[in-house]
């Protein structure tokens, strides 16, 4: 259903009542200027790039174009991709841009950040979608009554030790689901397009986005979106169309109810300068997805991602936990390990997955593309890698504890065997993004956006690796010793 449906605002209501849409004319001017600017300058330079997603063990290049923009150090991760912000603009952080037009397009957008914040509390408030602090406290006396019922049913224990968690206060969570701390451009024109996906349930026509949740956001966070279609205004008035259904020549963000293709779709038609809100839990129970029109079209989606593994403060937080466990010894130059105990072998390797996987790799896999807008990446990439090294480096001081121990202890058994998990999960990672940075699409891609499988190396490679870039014997070898141990044990 478009507005031009009889229905439309009544099913608006009904089912899809947690979108908000505000015009262009609520925005203001000077905002809308600095925005469309900013959009603009990032597309002269070249910041717009069509991510190689994966997506059920298949590689695909997205048709939009994107850009992730927003606190320093934070990264958002969407189809087994981690995008990486380009900073925007950060008291107590020296951020150098490539150009100072590039840096007043990072500072529009996190004044459009600010704004659309303001907009996003002040919408919730006024839906009391935030809970009320009269709500928070019967929510409070009812799980304590409940709780006490079932210990008195029980037979047991006084109330006083009930450990009901008492929620943190409104504005908390209020303020937690509207603090946006990226905001993910997206760019197309439709005229370069040779292909789009038809929408497959209502006949809504060209899409840009297909029908998806957003991943990797706080529960219940609100996203706001800022459009900006390139058309004349004036142009593509879905009142001057005759025929059924939404106008192909406007831009429509497309709502469907999850699991469900017979409540009928919503499709909202967005012009130039229009925002839109999705509340509360509007993107767990519904789908959305992006109608193309005909005129070039940026978006900027603002997202509280959930970053608590995210953060270059986490990663690095992560490798100084990890290298705790290993040591110079005080008489020598040589490296051990502190402790071969299987939980702290299994802790440090997964770290070394960590940060290899979700990190190194994600961030070659995307070329060079960062440094179109800012070199600041490159700094915390190489020291992320110096502690990779390190990693490295234990992963062949385990190898060679477990190689030269003679006695077999049960301990013993319990390291090799998680290890060995550990080493099957790297070996099959390594050999997944050796595979993705080779697809047909990666291919297809332009000299300095291909794919670079980072970290990579051959035994005659002289950059003195301590184990090789293939597992497999290291993985035959632990295998090997596991059955003889488990052959050895006594029934
Ligand atoms: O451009 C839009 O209106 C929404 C884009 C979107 O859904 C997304 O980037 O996840
Ligand atoms: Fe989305």
């Amino acid at each position: 259903m478009t507005p031009a449906d009889d229905d439309f605002h009544q099913l608006w209501k009904t089912k899809y009542s947690k979108l908000i849409f505000r015009k262009s004319e609520t925005v203001p001017e000077e905002l809308h200027q600095m925005v469309q600017k900013g959009f603009l300058t990032l597309r002269e330079h070249d910041c717009f790039f069509q991510d190689l997603v994966r997506i059920k063990g298949k590689d695909f290049l997205t048709p939009v174009s994107r850009i992730l923009i927003g606190n320093p150090g934070c990264t958002y991760k969407y189809l087994n991709t981690r995008l990486f912000t380009v900073p925007w603009p950060t008291e107590g952080y020296d951020i150098k841009y490539c150009s100072p037009q590039i840096h007043d397009a990072c500072k529009a957008l996190i004044r459009l950040n600010d704004y659309l914040h303001i907009e996003a509390v002040k919408t919730l408030q006024g839906q009391n979608l935030c809970e009320t602090k009269e709500m928070k406290d019967t929510a409070v006396i009812d799980r304590e009554q409940s709780f006490a019922t079932s210990l008195t049913e029980r037979g047991s224990v006084s109330k006083d030790q009930s450990g009901v968690c008492v929620p943190e206060d409104d504005s908390v969570s209020l303020k937690n689901r509207t603090s946006y701390n990226l905001t993910l451009l997206n760019y197309m024109d439709p005229l370069q397009m040779l292909y789009l996906k038809q929408e497959p349930y209502f006949g809504m026509g060209n899409m840009a986005v297909s029908w998806h949740h957003d991943e990797n956001l706080v529960e219940r966070s609100t996203v706001a979106v800022y459009s900006y279609s390139c058309e004349d205004s004036g142009v593509g008035e879905s009142s001057e169309q005759e025929l059924k259904g939404r106008d192909p020549a406007v831009w429509h963000v497309g709502l469907k109810v999850a699991w469900d293709i017979e409540t009928p779709g919503l499709a909202i038609p967005l012009h130039q300068g229009d925002f839109y809100l999705m509340l509360d839990d509007l993107n767990m129970t519904h789908q959305h997805c992006v109608l193309a029109g005909l005129s070039p079209r940026f978006s900027s989606t603002h997202r509280v991602a959930d970053c608590s593994r995210g953060t270059l403060e986490y990663i690095f937080g992560q490798c100084e936990l990890a290298l705790q466990n290993l040591q110079t010894d005080s008489d020598s130059v040589a490296l051990s390990l502190k402790s071969l105990e299987a939980a702290v072998v299994k802790q440090v390797e997964e770290i070394h997955n960590e940060v290899e996987f979700e990190w190194l790799r994600q961030f070659w896999f995307q070329g060079k593309r960062y440094l179109k807008c800012t070199d600041w990446w490159l700094k915390p990439m190489a020291k992320l890698e110096e502690f990779w090294r390190k990693m490295e480096i234990m992963t062949s001081l385990v190898l060679s504890e477990v190689r030269k121990e003679q006695q077999i202890e049960e301990q013993r058994n319990e390291t090799i065997s998680c290890f060995l998990l550990v080493l099957k999960e790297r070996q099959r990672l390594r050999k997944e993004w050796t595979v993705r940075c080779q697809s047909d699409a990666a291919e297809s891609l332009p000299e300095d956006q291909k794919p670079e499988c980072h970290p990579f190396w051959t035994d005659d490679d002289e950059c003195n690796m301590p184990l090789p870039y293939d597992l497999e014997e290291v993985i035959a070898y632990l295998q090997n010793l596991t059955q003889w141990i488990t052959s050895d044990l006594p029934a």
